[in-house]
Parts: C-alpha cells; sequence; structure tokens
C-alpha cells in the first residue's frame, strides 16, 4: 500500500547524566527525578564511575505506523508522552535511536517557534531563508512572497530583523512559509497556539484547505475541538508508545479518559503550597438515572490560609472533548484547616452520556488549582424519552451536550404564516 509517512519500530533514548558534586546538582536532580518519575518503567539505571550516574530513557518506543497520502492525522498525549520527540524524527532534526521512518513527499514542519529562522535576518531576507531551508527555489519563493507577507500579516516589519519580532509575529511568519510553499506533508506542533485567536482560527483554515487539497497533515494539539475539526484519524501517545490508533473521535475519548479515573477519589496537587489534600467525587450513588436529575459532588481540602472568597467551577467536557456546560459557585470567608464541601448541581440539562468533569479552584484572581480530567460521569437513560434524545444528538454529530424543553404555543392560523 502507498504510504506518506511509515514508522517502523521507532524508538528513542536519551541519556540523562546525573553528575554528582556539582555545583548545580539539586537542579539537575529535580529535573531528573520528574523525568524518571513520568516514565519509571521505561527507564534503565547504568553506573559510570563512582560519582556520576546515566540513565538510559526511552522518550519513544517501538513506534509503529503508516499514513497515508492525503490522510489528516492528529497526534495526542500528555505533557511529555513523547509527541515532539516524535514530530522531530519525522521532521528529520532528530535521528531515531531504533527502527526507521520513511518519507515519501516534500515535507514541512512547524514545531517551535522560530525555527529555520535566523534571528539577525529581516522578514524578508528569513522568508527566503526559510523558503530554501524546505527545499523551495528563490524563484518559487518569489512567486509565493507577497502572499506568504499577506498571510502573516507583517508587512509594516518586513524589513526588521526577526530577532525583535514578538513570539506570536514569529509563529505567524513561520506557519506562512510553511504552508506556502506546497507541502506534500505538513507537520504542526502546537506552536500556533501561541498566536492570537484570529490567527488561529486564520491557520486552522488555512490547514483545512491544505487538507482538502489531499495533502498529507499531521497535527499536535491539546485542543480537542482544532484535532476534531481538522483531523480523521489520531494517534494517542502514552509514556512514549502508541496506545491508540484510530478515528478522530475515539481517539479523542481515549485520550481524556486517560486521567479519569471512575470515582475521582485521589489526592491532587494544588498549585499553591498552602492548599492540599484535594479530593474530590462524583456522588455517583446519589445521582438517580434520568433526565437532569441532580448532580452530587464532594470536595475536601485542607488549607494554611484563609480565603476571602474561594470560587469554584466545575466544567463537563462530552467524548468529542468540546466542554458543554460550565458551573460555578462561590464561598467567603473560608478559615484555615481541614474542610468537606457539598457541591450539587441541579437543572444541569446534560444529554444522558459520558462527561469528563474539570475542576477549578481560585481565590478571587489567583489559581489555586486546575484539574482537567478529575473524574467521569456517565448519565443513563431512564425513560423512552431520554433515549430518544440521546439518539437523536448521537445521530447529529454524536456530541453530547445539554438538552432544553422547547415551550410550545398554538398560534392563531394567520399568525403562523407571518414572516418577522
Ligand atoms: N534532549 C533530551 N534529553 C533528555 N530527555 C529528553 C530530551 N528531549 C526530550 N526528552 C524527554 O523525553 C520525553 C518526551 O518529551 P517530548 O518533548 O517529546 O514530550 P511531548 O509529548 O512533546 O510533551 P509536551 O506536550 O510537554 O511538549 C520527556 O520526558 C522529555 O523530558
Amino acid at each position: 500500500m502507498s504510504y506518506a509517512i511509515l514508522a517502523e519500530s521507532v524508538g528513542k533514548s536519551f541519556t540523562l547524566h546525573h553528575l554528582r558534586n556539582r555545583p548545580n546538582d539539586s537542579l539537575r536532580d529535580a529535573l531528573a527525578g520528574s523525568l524518571s518519575h513520568l516514565s519509571r518503567s521505561l527507564l534503565r539505571r547504568t553506573r559510570g564511575n563512582q560519582q556520576d550516574e546515566t540513565e538510559e530513557f526511552w522518550a519513544l518506543k517501538d513506534i509503529f505506523f503508516q499514513i497515508r497520502p492525503g490522510e489528516r492525522i492528529g497526534l495526542l498525549g500528555r505533557n511529555g508522552a513523547g509527541k515532539s520527540t516524535l514530530l522531530k524524527i519525522l521532521s528529520r532534526t532528530l535521528e531515531p535511536s531504533t527502527g526507521r521512518i520513511r518519507i515519501r513527499g516534500r515535507i514541512a514542519s512547524l514545531l517551535e517557534v522560530g525555527t529555520g529562522f535566523h534571528p539577525e535576518l529581516t522578514g524578508r531576507e528569513n522568508i527566503y531563508f526559510n523558503g530554501a531551508m524546505l527545499g523551495m527555489s528563490k524563484a518559487e519563493i518569489g512567486r509565493k512572497f507577497d502572499e506568504i507577507v499577506d498571510f502573516a500579516e507583517v508587512e509594516q516589519f518586513l524589513d526588521t530583523p526577526v530577532k525583535h519580532y514578538s513570539s506570536g509575529m514569529y509563529v505567524r511568519l513561520g506557519f506562512a512559509v510553511a504552508a506556502h510553499i506546497d507541502p506534500e506533508i505538513l507537520i504542526v506542533d502546537e506552536v500556533l497556539a501561541v498566536g492570537d485567536a484570529r490567527f488561529q482560527k486564520k491557520s486552522i483554515g488555512k490547514m483545512h484547505q491544505i487538507g482538502q487539497e489531499g495533502r498529507t497533515l499531521l497535527f499536535v494539539s491539546h485542543n480537542m475541538n482544532s484535532i476534531m475539526q481538522l483531523t480523521q484519524r489520531a494517534l494517542v501517545l502514552e509514556h512514549g508508545k502508541i496506545v491508540c490508533d484510530s478515528a478522530t473521535g475515539d481517539a479523542v475519548t481515549r485520550y481524556l479518559s486517560v486521567d479519569a479515573t471512575e470515582d475521582g477519589v485521589r489526592p491532587l496537587k494544588p498549585r499553591v503550597d498552602w492548599l492540599s489534600d484535594v479530593h474530590f467525587r462524583w456522588l455517583r450513588e446519589e445521582t438517580d438515572p434520568g433526565f437532569n436529575n441532580p448532580l452530587n459532588f464532594r470536595l475536601g481540602f485542607a488549607t494554611e490560609r484563609r480565603i476571602s472568597r474561594l470560587v469554584f467551577t466545575i466544567g463537563f467536557v462530552n467524548t468529542v472533548g468540546a466542554r458543554v456546560l460550565t458551573c460555578k459557585a462561590n464561598l467567603d470567608d473560608i478559615e484555615s484547616g481541614q474542610h468537606s464541601l457539598g457541591l450539587g448541581i441541579t437543572d444541569h440539562h446534560l444529554i444522558p452520556g459520558t462527561y469528563f468533569v474539570q475542576l477549578d479552584l481560585w481565590d478571587s484572581a489567583e489559581e489555586l488549582f486546575s484539574y482537567e480530567n478529575i473524574c467521569t460521569v456517565d448519565l443513563f437513560a431512564a425513560s423512552t424519552d431520554d433515549r430518544l434524545i440521546q439518539h437523536i444528538s448521537r445521530r447529529r454529530g454524536d456530541k453530547l451536550g445539554c438538552y432544553a424543553p422547547i415551550t410550545l404555543q398554538t398560534l392563531p392560523a394567520s399568525e403562523s404564516h407571518q414572516h418577522d
């Protein structure tokens, strides 16, 4: 079968050095410590000499996949899962330690802000410099030049060295060059998140167009809506391994459920050191099956400080990654100590189905705690009407969200034909 990208048994290991008796030992150890925590199972510890220690860390292991020409693929994974390492190997900026990559077609990649740019050169010079690196001739770049400048919206700064550009400008220019060299394969990492919302929308539109033209697209994002919009198939990476390769909807569900536990009972790490012992749980046993029945949660935490105004939000994300409902409450003057609160949500209007719950805690304007998939909530249909609503909503786009009843009025015959 023909392919655009073929990965065969690709692995990448890094050697981590833990240098003893050095002034910055503790920082190195701290970094290495967090890495080994991330992927203990992939680590093999070897001893160098008495003082230095090295660890072999496998950031990617046994990666096999095939991408056909014209496919639009999403790559999902938590921080440190190995996405950037894989993209760097695909775009040949990193050599794999095992296996091989085969690529057919001109490839353009946008991996990090500013890659492929020379800081001392102007925007104009960098378009030629970057275009040449991506395999375009001077004449080709000349033909595309105006389109690139126009798309990047940097006309005013064209003769300014790019070292004076903001990160948003870098990304705009980088994306514009990569997207206009007519790549057969376009690889884009999260960088777009740096641009403003309008540019993100514009670049998603451009990638969509590139996909429509039958080019191959590989796209990494933590934004499930963009992944859903742009790709048909997605790979999920966990600790350097592909754990799911399927239709995007299924892959997003798999990715979102990675962290969600059934009951959500576990200690969670807050963003401030004076808050601890955060526990959150959906009281499944207190929820009656059926549409719009109240949902109850329990939140526990310990605070060493008085909290003047605690703001909670509970968000509900459907199985394709869209946040469909946000609920909020506040509580004033919480004294230091251990606390346990019951949080009830009535009239949520959620269609029966599975939702991933996000919890955020703020003290006025300071973020105290944020957790994406703290638990899952499964709401069951209890009546024929519930099942009908669920069925219709699934058929119309396989999404779940909220449902609200319509108030019906019977209008006199003459009024029902009037136009506004
Ligand atoms: N040069 C390197 N030396 C040592 N370890 C590395 C190196 N590059 C990456 N790693 C480690 O490999 C693992 C995978 O990193 P990678 O950047 O590919 O993850 P990611 O999925 O892209 O994460 P993020 O979403 O945070 O960008 C991480 O634990 C990272 O610390």
